[in-house]
């Protein structure tokens, strides 16, 4: 493969880089090209090609959520001589998955974006922060493999976002904080210069992803709350796309699955929101040890010093108690469909064998 899909100034500025060449050219067939997904629907799906945009019908990919592309998703296909007949092939292999446990208590995952480099957890300023739902975004965002950026939202609503800053930076070790304001700019091109590759957004409803997005894109290209109420419907014209350059260098993702994310149960990495405490832990006398009254326990003394807040392990040992309960559940589910399986393997087996019998 020649250098030439490299230069391609409409893949480059929708994601594409030497990493994304090099997965192609390992997974690519002859003939095959690439092409990035800006909006999937069942069956079809909008992409942007190093020609321009194209769009391309999907065979029905059953249960395996790896093999239907969804918005974010590099795929290779060959192209048609005319544009329906271009002709799927596959899903290039993702660097990230941003998911969550399906609504309903199913323990099957319900991807939210794929191929995200940077998740900015969006929390408003302008209200009474809610920290333990700041860890959960959190733990969301470092479960899908992507680097956490935290945006403190409509800054300019706040008497002291400095102190915020200081406050969800002890909720985040190893996090870029950075106060911003969609209203005023404030903190806008620190976060520009924080975030990198294929950027989401995510966060409470009404916390300013939109206006943030918009300031990011240096157009109204997002509908914020405002316009929303005013039209009713929300952005369901067919031009929509889900996946907006960013002038400057990014691309922003943008899907209504993101926009839903409730975080009503944790997505795991509770280890990696927590590595300050995971790491205390190792200090303890007892490897088991509770954090409790234990002697020689490194977490009570860090209470007592001041360095963490009770309330912190407090979320911490409901986030990995909801943890291990998920996961449970995922192993209970996967016992199951191994059991259902084996069970129709035997069937075919035994039926396989009166046959030869008969
Ligand atoms: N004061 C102030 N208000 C803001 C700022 N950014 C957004 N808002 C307001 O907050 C409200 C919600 O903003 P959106 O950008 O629509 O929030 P969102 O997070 O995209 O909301 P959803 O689409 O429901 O998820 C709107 O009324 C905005 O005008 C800001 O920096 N300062
Ligand atoms: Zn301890």
């Amino acid at each position: 493969m020649s250098s030439h899909l490299m230069d391609s100034p409409l893949l480059h500025d929708h994601g594409w880089n030497a990493e994304w060449q090099e997965t192609f050219i390992e997974h690519a067939t002859p003939g095959a090209v690439p092409a990035r997904v800006l909006r999937a629907e069942r069956g079809l799906c909008d992409v942007v090609t190093a020609d321009g945009q194209a769009r391309i019908a999907v065979p029905p990919g059953g249960h395996d959520s790896a093999a239907s592309p969804v918005t974010g998703d590099w795929i290779t296909f060959l192209p048609g001589r005319a544009c329906d007949d271009a002709r799927f092939l596959t899903v290039l292999p993702r660097s990230t998955v941003l998911s969550r446990a399906s609504a309903g208590g199913s323990s099957r995952e319900q991807i939210l974006a794929v191929n995200v480099d940077t998740v900015v957890v969006a929390v408003s300023l302008a209200g009474t922060l809610r920290h333990t739902r700041t860890e959960r975004l959190l733990s969301l965002a470092w479960a899908s493999g992507a680097t956490p950026v935290m945006a403190l939202t409509k800054a300019d609503e706040h008497s002291a976002p400095e102190s915020a800053v200081v406050e969800v930076g002890d909720l985040a070790p190893g996090v870029d904080v950075i106060a911003t304001s969609s209203r005023t700019g404030a903190g806008v091109e620190e976060l520009r210069a924080a975030i990198h590759g294929t950027v989401a957004l995510i966060g409470p409803s009404g916390a300013g992803k939109s206006s943030l997005g918009n300031r990011l894109l240096g157009s109204e290209l997002l509908a914020t709350g405002e316009v929303r109420a005013v039209d009713g419907k929300g952005r369901h014209t067919t031009a929509w796309r889900e996946l907006l350059p960013v002038p400057g260098g990014g691309v922003l993702l943008d899907t209504p699955g993101l926009r839903s994310v409730g975080v009503t149960r944790s997505e795991v990495a509770v280890g990696e929101t927590f590595s300050d405490l995971e790491e205390l832990a190792e200090q303890c006398r007892f490897s088991d040890c509770a954090h409790d009254r234990e002697p020689g326990c490194a977490v009570r003394s860090a209470i007592s010093a001041g360095w963490i807040t009770e309330r912190r392990l407090d979320s911490y040992r409901k986030l990995r108690r909801e943890a291990d309960r998920l996961a449970a559940r995922t192993d209970a589910r996967l016992r199951a469909e191994r059991l259902a399986q084996f069970k129709s393997m035997a069937h075919q087996q035994r039926a396989a064998s009166k046959e030869r019998q008969a």
